[in-house]
């Protein structure tokens, strides 16, 4: 039996829910989590962590794979993913448990079940109605397929992190950061990937520009890109999938991935859904103080009309727990959020870039790339104007790495004169990138 009162009750045990409970009970709140699955939700079990470690394996084999012209010999290493998966499981579980420590030395009551807000300030849990003038929705989201004939045939991302085997072929719908990130891992890993999008082109999110260097990139590991193209079935065929893209063209594969974007987690709103004003995406409209239209009734993460990225759920997570419980702080304005696409080698931004760069640059051979089969290319592009620089764009190894010190440095709106004043270092693609 648990406490049935509270100063705050968070549905979702993700990166914002997290965040969001730890930091109102450290702040002297009396807090409860909900978690219906497991704790850490998307990032830790189907997203960003089990993605980046597969991505790691990509990483390494694509660097060494092209480096036979320069020299490196030797047998090809071959991927256990079985083996893998395993070493990656142990890794996730110690995160889980890490955060059930956390949460158990910070107070928060974790309940472990799903959760329904059934009126205003209430939510019930298997029968049991808990209270608090404060609930947050921090429910996240999950892969949508698209409207299509044999949708049901297609993995979505949830299940491509879980092959404990590599197929031979694979075709993805959608160019997005989860389309690209798969293409590029499981191209490394020795799949042959045939990505289909009904964009121009892939990465939409980021500056033409960077995508387009990405998406070179990407065709140049071996991956073919199909643009502006929306495939019209799925189906069965003789030895695997067919993924009819129009009257004339069906491509014949082991795996169908549709990465054709997420919907929000809304199934714990009940019948108050109505009261709650959602966005033309379909996402929970808040306020500066991430409320929803429903007052007392707050959504941070996925679930809201933010960013759906890690480092975002958990700042508005925090913030959320500050401006109730602690000192007023406004949200971390969404131009100094860094971003990545985990392609290979990555694609990083931040700011608002203009479809001019002010100053830009595309290394068709950085060094790395001179000893390499495949000739990756780099690219670096900074945004704004002389007086203000308020965007950089990075395609590079470790543009991952390097893009969250540009933006630090854009909080400070510098311009180009100021940034001359110091130095990069000698090889390397941030030297170019800063003018
Ligand atoms: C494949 C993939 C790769 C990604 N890679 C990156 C990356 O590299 N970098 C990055 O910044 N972002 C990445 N993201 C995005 C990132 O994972 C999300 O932005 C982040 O996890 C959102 O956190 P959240 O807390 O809002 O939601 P979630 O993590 O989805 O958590 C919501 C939780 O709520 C629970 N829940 C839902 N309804 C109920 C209910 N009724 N009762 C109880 N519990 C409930 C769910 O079980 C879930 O655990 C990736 C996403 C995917 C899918
Ligand atoms: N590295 C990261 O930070 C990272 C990685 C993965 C996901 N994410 C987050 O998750 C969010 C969702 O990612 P996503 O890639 O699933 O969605 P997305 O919305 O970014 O991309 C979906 C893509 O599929 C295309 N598409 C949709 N329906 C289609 C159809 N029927 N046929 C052909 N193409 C179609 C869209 O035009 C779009 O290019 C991202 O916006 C991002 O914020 C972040």
């Amino acid at each position: 039996m648990v406490d049935t009162e509270y100063d705050a009750i968070v549905i979702g045990g993700g990166s914002a829910g997290l965040s969001f409970a730890r930091h109102a009970a450290d702040l002297g709140a009396k807090v409860a989590l909900i978690e219906r699955a497991e704790l850490g939700g998307t990032c830790v079990n189907r997203g960003c962590v089990p993605k980046k470690m597969l991505w790691t394996m990509a990483d390494a084999l694509h660097r060494s794979a092209g480096l036979t012209r320069a020299g490196l010999l030797g047998p090809v290493p071959q991927v256990d993913l079985a083996r893998f998966c395993a070493a990656r499981g142990d890794k996730l579980e110690s995160i889980r448990q890490s955060y059930r420590d956390k949460l158990r030395e910070a107070g928060v009551t974790l309940i472990e079940d799903t959760a329904e807000l059934t009126a205003p300030g209430e939510v019930t849990i298997s029968g049991q109605r808990l209270h608090a003038p404060r609930v947050v929705l921090a429910t996240g989201g999950r892969p949508v397929k698209p409207d299509m004939q044999g949708a049901e045939l297609a993995c979505d991302s949830d299940a491509v992190l879980n092959w404990t085997a590599l197929p031979r072929d694979m075709a993805i719908i959608g160019g997005g950061y989860i389309g690209c990130e798969m293409a590029a891992i499981h191209a490394a890993l020795g799949v042959r990937v045939t990505l289909v999008t009904d964009t121009d082109r892939v990465l939409t999110e980021f500056s033409e520009p960077a995508a387009k260097v990405g998406q070179a990139n990407m065709v140049a590991q071996g991956i073919r890109i199909i643009t502006g193209c929306t495939p019209e079935a799925v189906r069965k065929g003789e030895d695997g999938l067919e993924l009819v893209l129009d009257a004339e063209t069906t491509l014949k594969v082991e795996k169908v991935v549709a990465a054709t974007g997420r919907a929000p987690n809304l199934e714990a709103l009940g019948d108050l859904k109505e009261r709650v004003a959602l966005t033309d995406k379909g996402v929970v409209k808040v306020d500066e103080s991430f409320e929803t239209s429903l007052p007392g009734l707050h959504a941070v993460g996925d679930c809201a009309d933010r960013l759906p990225l890690t480092p975002v759920a958990s700042s508005d997570g925090e913030t959320l727990a500050r401006q109730l419980f602690g000192a007023h702080r406004p949200p971390v304005e969404l131009r100094h959020v860094a971003t990545t696409a985990f392609i290979l080698p990555p694609v990083a931004e931040v700011g608002q870039p203009a479809k001019e760069a002010i100053f830009e640059g595309n290394a068709l051979a950085p060094l790395s790339a001179a000893l390499r089969a495949d000739a990756p290319q780099d690219y670096y592009g900074l945004g704004g104007s002389e007086q203000a620089v308020t965007s950089v764009s990075l395609v590079a190894e470790g543009a991952h790495e390097a893009i969250a010190w540009a933006a630090q440095m854009l909080l400070h709106r510098p311009d180009r004169d100021s940034m001359r004043r110091a130095l990069g270092v000698h090889p390397s693609t941030s030297e170019e990138a800063m003018g």
